[in-house]
């Protein structure tokens, strides 16, 4: 079942902004932008949460690529392991969402993981989920491969996000 980061740790309004701050070399910038407009778009539609892209400032959701030491208390590991993390809801770093750029990240079948599945998992954090215990559920915390083309959330995914929003 769902977790939640409690319901303190939420977005008090509906409207968010996203921002790419870097791109992986593994894949062509259109992917990229495809990858993580469709991750989002992922809990945009059992929500009444909006994404809205800007090129400078701030936004609510930052998402970059770094490697080992990246500037938070996080370090990434290198090749496999932790593959990303994400900041629960609050001011600043949070909602925002690294990616490890050690890892071979790839736009649909072939060799390394889908940018689109690590990273639809990583803005349930950003949104306030936590980790499921349900082995089918996005938010389990080990990553599967299913079909980018035919995803579809879990219900346990559902009902949490519904539990916020
Ligand atoms: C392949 N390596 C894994 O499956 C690793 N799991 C992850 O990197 C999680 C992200 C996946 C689920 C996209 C980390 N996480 O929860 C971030 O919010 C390990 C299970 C090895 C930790
Ligand atoms: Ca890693
Ligand atoms: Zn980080
Ligand atoms: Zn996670």
């Amino acid at each position: 079942d769902y977790s939640t980061f409690g319901n303190n740790l939420k977005w008090d309004k509906n409207s968010l902004t996203f921002r790419i701050e870097n791109y992986t070399p593994d894949m062509s910038v259109p992917e990229v932008d495809d990858s993580i407009e469709k991750a989002l778009q992922v809990w945009a539609k059992v929500t009444p949460l909006r994404f809205t892209r800007i090129y400078s400032g701030t936004a609510d959701i930052m998402i970059s690529f770094g490697r080992q030491a990246h500037g938070d208390y996080y370090p990434f590991d290198g090749p496999d392991g932790t593959l990303a993390h994400a900041f629960a809801p609050s001011p600043g770093i949070g909602g925002d969402a690294h990616f490890d750029d050690d890892e071979t990240f790839t736009f649909r079948r072939g060799a390394g993981y889908v940018l689109f599945l690590v990273a639809a998992h990583e803005f349930g954090h950003s949104l306030g989920l936590s980790h499921s215990d349900d082995p089918g559920a996005l938010m389990y915390p080990v990553y599967s491969y299913s079909n980018p083309e035919t995803f579809a959330l879990h219900r346990d995914d559902i009902a949490g996000i519904q539990s916020l929003y």
